[in-house]
């Protein structure tokens, strides 16, 4: 079945939850499988990978329970069992070795056909060297086979592992079931170190000992308790490279829900691979990652991605979007991975490239011009995906870009499905975002004066094309006008619904503000925030009529906004979560301490009553400034400026 990916027509604005990390969950199934007692993993990754690893595990003769968010794994192994590891390069390998741990033990393999070419050489001339037996059914050193087994008396074995990292955490992590110790030596190191790190710190937070006295060279202790009983794994950083590069693809802003930090996943890098490419700006907020649009330079780029191979699709797919040459180096390995990465890869960006050149180890992008990308491909470009997942996402990821305008679909995947293997919702997600990202949301954020409202409201509308109405502007045109008109505060309620009678409003858009204009005219700024303007403002706000002259004007913004397109609407104010918008999607209060406010007005040279201002607002009868009920508080006093518009965008993303 193919899929049309729908473009995003407004830029992304939506919070995703990756699925926990393919890799971290079939580690911690063959370490729960090694433990000797039972273990709860919390979080797994529910999917065609997994699900072979636990199958075989229930072969093998563990007890596999799966609930609600968690599979335990208790149990020992029988000796004999026939395993079917799919093309899941994880299972192929860990087990291959851990069955060799088994006494007395004749154990059948087989996997998907794709799996027959992936690289096992390494891992079974080491396990041959400790005494296991193969027979192998089609070609030598690969799937299918059988192997009789005879456990592991520790010792010295040298490894290639330069073809996979696999073969190594494989290694590793069975030498925890042999009678003494075992020292490994790589021949030639390996590639996609990271995840031999993530090995360790797994074996290690399991109660495994392993050292690593010098590069290549690492000792398995016999270790025979297991130090827990439960285990949490994170989420996938691989698989969140799809929704940072949404941002990037849709000029947006995504929130990448608990985005795991730096430890065990080496893939984590792939952000601050994107932020050095000028493609995003990546924000932390609490567990979560914001990612936003950025300003990539016209400059040619290279990256190494050796260290983060799996993400290199993720990068190379949305390259030709952005109209500068791209080039990824360090990926030789990938070539031989769920397919020629490299290869399929640049088949099938060039379908929207000018030109796409590859070698052993490097892949060029050299896109169109943005400008003439839509006129020169031919839609719907049909992407090929070889039955692997991530050339699926990556594609759908770049699909999301609006190319042609309105929406119109470009991108066509085949066979979508096979992104189950890591992210079995994955288009679900996509479209879900997608539609997220179009409802109309009004944003209201109140508080003091100089607690930073504008700065914040500005930066989100700007980032999320909102409309953005600072109603404080408002309040000071009105005081101007009136001031202007010779009318004081003093001279009463009366005098001043008598002015306003002449005073027709309008409103003129600029970039992304709607200004309010008095009689067509704008009222520029300079003139609105003077020492008098300051003084009186308060005064004049307090007055019923003022504000009933006001209400409607701001309430019909929303109006505005939608007419003139916007993705949604930013209103800074006093009274927009209480009274102007009480049912606004998202409710913000700031506020910051009183010497924090007065030195920010210093630094811009302002002299501003904002503790007279306040009271006056806070005590006066009609729309006080209150926190509006059902609003986030956020207290700045010692946030920067960027914080705060992190803070604010992740709540708007996720309401
Ligand atoms: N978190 C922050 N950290 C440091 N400075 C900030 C922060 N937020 C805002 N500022 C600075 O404080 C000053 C006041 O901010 P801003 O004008 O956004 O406040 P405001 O709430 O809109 O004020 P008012 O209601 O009086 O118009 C500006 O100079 C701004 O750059
Ligand atoms: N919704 C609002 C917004 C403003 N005011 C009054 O206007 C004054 C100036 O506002 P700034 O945001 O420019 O500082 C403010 O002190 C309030 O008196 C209001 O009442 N309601």
């Amino acid at each position: 079945m193919d899929y049309k990916i729908e473009p995003f027509t407004k830029p992304a604005c939506a919070a995703i939850q990756a699925p926990g990390s393919k890799s971290i969950t079939n580690r911690a199934l063959l370490l729960a499988a090694m433990a000797g007692q039972k273990i709860k993993i919390f979080n797994p990754l529910v999917s065609r990978d997994s699900q072979i690893m636990a199958q075989c595990l229930k072969n093998l003769g563990f007890e596999i329970e799966e609930g609600e968010n968690f599979i335990s794994v208790s149990g020992s192994p029988k000796k004999s069992a026939k395993l079917f590891v799919g093309n899941a390069g994880t299972a192929a390998r860990f087990l291959t070795a851990f069955v060799c741990a088994i006494k007395d033990g004749e154990f059948e393999f087989d996997s998907d056909e794709e799996m027959y070419k992936r690289p096992m050489r390494g891992l079974i001339e080491a396990l041959e060297h400790l005494g296991a037996e193969f027979t192998f059914k089609k070609e030598s050193f690969s799937f299918p086979f059988s192997v009789k087994t005879k456990g592991f008396s520790g010792g010295e074995i040298s490894l290639d592992a330069t073809q996979s990292s696999q073969i190594l955490s494989a290694i590793l992590m069975s030498q925890t079931l042999a009678s003494s110790e075992t020292s490994i030596t790589l021949k030639g190191g390996t590639v996609s170190k990271p995840f031999v790190e993530m090995t360790v710190k797994m074996m290690r937070q399991f109660g495994f000992e392993v050292e690593c006295p010098s590069n290549g060279k690492y000792i398995v202790k016999n270790s025979k308790t297991c130090k827990i009983s439960s285990y949490t794994v994170e989420t996938d950083a691989t698989a969140a490279s799809y929704p940072i590069a949404l941002a990037a693809a849709t000029s947006g802003a995504v929130l990448v829900k608990n985005f795991p930090r730096e430890g065990l996943q080496g893939d984590v890098g792939f952000a601050q691979v994107m932020q050095k490419a000028g493609l995003v700006k990546c924000r932390r907020v609490g567990n979560d990652l914001l990612a936003l649009k950025s300003e990539p330079s016209a400059e040619a780029c290279e990256f190494d991605f050796n260290d983060i191979s799996d993400t290199f699709l993720t990068f190379a797919a949305i390259a030709p979007l952005f109209g500068r040459t791209t080039k990824i180096t360090g990926i030789a390995h990938t070539r031989k991975q769920e397919s020629d990465r490299v290869e399929a890869m640049a088949r099938e960006i060039s379908k929207f490239a000018k030109k796409v050149e590859f070698d052993e180890d490097s892949i060029t992008i050299f896109p169109y011009e943005k400008s003439e990308l839509a006129q020169k491909i031919s839609s719907p470009v049909k992407i090929e995906t070889y039955k692997d997942h991530r050339i699926a996402m990556s594609h759908g990821v770049a699909g999301c870009a609006d190319i042609f305008g309105g929406g119109k679909a470009w991108i066509e995947i085949r066979d979508p499905q096979c992104s189950s293997k890591t992210w079995p919702d994955f288009f679900k997600i996509l479209e879900q975002s997608r539609k997220d990202s179009m409802k109309f949301k009004t944003v209201a954020i109140d508080g003091g004066a100089a607690v930073g409202k504008s700065s914040v409201s500005k930066e989100c509308a700007k980032t999320l094309n909102y409309m953005h109405v600072d109603t404080g502007s408002h309040y000071r045109t009105i005081a101007y006008i009136l001031l202007d008109k010779g009318i004081a505060p003093s001279l009463g309620e009366d005098a001043v619904s008598q002015a306003l009678k002449g005073v027709e409003i309008s409103t003129l858009i600029f970039g992304n503000s709607a200004r309010m204009s008095v009689g067509g005219k704008e009222i520029e700024d300079s003139l609105i925030r003077t020492d008098k303007v300051n003084q009186n403002v308060s005064l004049f706000a307090a007055m019923p009529q003022v504000r009933e002259f006001l209400k409607g004007y701001q309430r019909s913004m929303e109006g505005v906004a939608k007419e003139k397109n916007f993705a949604g609407l930013v209103m800074e104010g006093r009274d927009i979560g209480s009274v102007i918008f009480p049912n606004a999607e998202i409710k913000i209060f700031l506020d910051a301490d009183e010497e924090t406010r007065r030195k920010r007005r210093a630094n811009e040279g302002i002299s501003d009553s904002i503790s007279k201002r306040d009271a006056l607002d806070k005590n006066r009868k009609t729309a006080p400034l209150v926190r509006p009920e059902g609003s986030v508080l956020i207290d700045t006093s010692n946030m920067s400026k960027e914080e705060v518009i992190a803070k604010t965008l992740a709540l708007i993303a996720e309401a």
